[in-house]
C-alpha cells in the first residue's frame, strides 16, 4: 500500500448546463498505477465528467482533488505542474488546425521548452509511428489527413512525455479493428510496463473488460456501479448488464436528448 494521495478523489460532484442537471451527486477515486474505464449511455455526462476532473467546466458543487490538492485551490503555476504530469486525448481530437502534425503531438515539449525543436520533432515522430503512422506524416496539416489519422495524431498528443497520468476520451473511436486492439494494448502497457495511471472513456464494452483494471459505470447523474472489471463481468446490477451486453430492453430506456 502507498500512502501517496490518489490521483483523482470526487466528492458530491454536480454540474449542469441551465436547467439540464448533467451530473447530480458523482463520487469516485482514481487509482494509483492502474487503468480505470468508465462507461455509460450516450449523453450520460462522461466527456462533460472528464472537462471538469481537467479544470476545463467549472462545477456547481462538490469537489475534485487530485493528488490531494482540491482543484479549486490549485494556482497557476500548479496547475501548469498537474497539467505536465498528464496526457490528454480529446475525443474530438482538438488539434490545432495552423499547426502541422508533429507540431501538434510536440505542442507541450516545444511550449516547456526543455529541448530543442529538432530533438522534439524525433520524439514526436518516434510516437507517431507507435500509433502505426509513417514519419511523413509529421509535415502534414491535420485538415491533410484521414479522422483515424487524426485520431491517432491526438493519441501520439497525449503519450508523448510518457506522462504519468493519461486521461483519454474515447481513445478508439473510428480506428479499424487492428488499430483498436494495438491502442488498447499500449493504454495496457503504459500501466503494466511504465507504472502510469490511465482513467479513460469507452463505448468498447468488449475493450473496457478485456484491457482496463476498474470499471465504472455513469448513469442518471451518479456513478452506479464500481469495481474490478473481473468483478463487472458477473456483476448482477440490471444496468450494468444492460450497457455491457448491449441489449435495447432493460431498465436503461432508449432516448434521444439534447
Ligand atoms: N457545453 C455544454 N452546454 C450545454 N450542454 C452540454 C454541454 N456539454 C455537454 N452538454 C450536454 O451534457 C450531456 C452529456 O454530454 P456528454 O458529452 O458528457 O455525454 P457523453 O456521456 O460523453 O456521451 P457520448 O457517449 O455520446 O459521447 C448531453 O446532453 C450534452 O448535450
Amino acid at each position: 500500500m502507498t500512502d501517496q494521495p490518489h490521483p483523482f478523489h470526487v466528492t458530491g460532484l454536480a454540474k449542469s448546463f441551465g436547467e439540464k442537471q448533467v451530473l447530480r451527486d458523482v463520487e469516485f477515486t482514481v487509482r494509483r498505477g492502474a487503468s480505470t474505464v468508465l462507461i455509460g449511455p450516450s449523453s450520460s455526462g462522461k466527456t462533460v465528467l472528464l472537462k471538469c476532473m481537467l479544470g476545463l467546466l467549472p462545477i456547481d458543487a462538490g469537489s475534485i482533488e487530485i493528488e490531494g490538492r482540491t482543484q479549486a485551490s490549485l494556482n497557476t503555476a500548479q496547475r501548469r505542474e498537474q497539467a505536465d504530469r498528464m496526457g490528454v486525448a480529446f475525443q474530438q481530437n482538438a488539434l490545432f488546425d495552423s499547426m502541422s502534425c508533429w507540431e501538434n503531438v510536440a505542442f507541450r515539449l516545444l511550449q516547456r521548452g526543455d529541448q530543442d525543436r529538432a530533438a522534439a520533432r524525433a520524439q514526436a515522430i518516434e510516437q507517431i509511428g507507435r500509433f502505426g503512422l509513417r514519419p511523413e506524416v509529421a509535415d502534414r496539416y491535420p485538415a491533410e489527413i484521414s479522422g483515424g489519422m487524426q485520431k491517432r495524431i491526438g493519441l501520439a498528443r497525449a503519450f508523448v512525455s510518457r506522462p504519468a497520468m493519461l486521461m483519454l476520451d474515447a481513445p478508439t473511436d473510428g480506428l479499424d479493428p487492428i488499430m483498436t486492439r494495438h491502442t488498447n494494448r499500449l493504454i495496457r502497457a503504459a500501466v503494466e510496463e511504465s507504472g502510469a495511471t490511465v482513467f479513460a472513456i469507452t463505448t468498447d464494452m468488449r475493450a473496457a473488460l478485456e484491457f482496463y483494471d476498474r470499471l465504472m459505470m455513469l448513469h442518471d447523474g451518479r456513478i452506479i456501479w464500481e469495481g474490478t472489471t473481473d468483478e463487472a463481468r458477473h456483476a448482477e446490477e440490471p444496468r450494468l448488464r444492460q450497457l455491457l451486453e448491449g441489449r435495447s430492453e432493460g431498465p436503461i430506456r432508449m432516448a434521444v436528448r439534447a
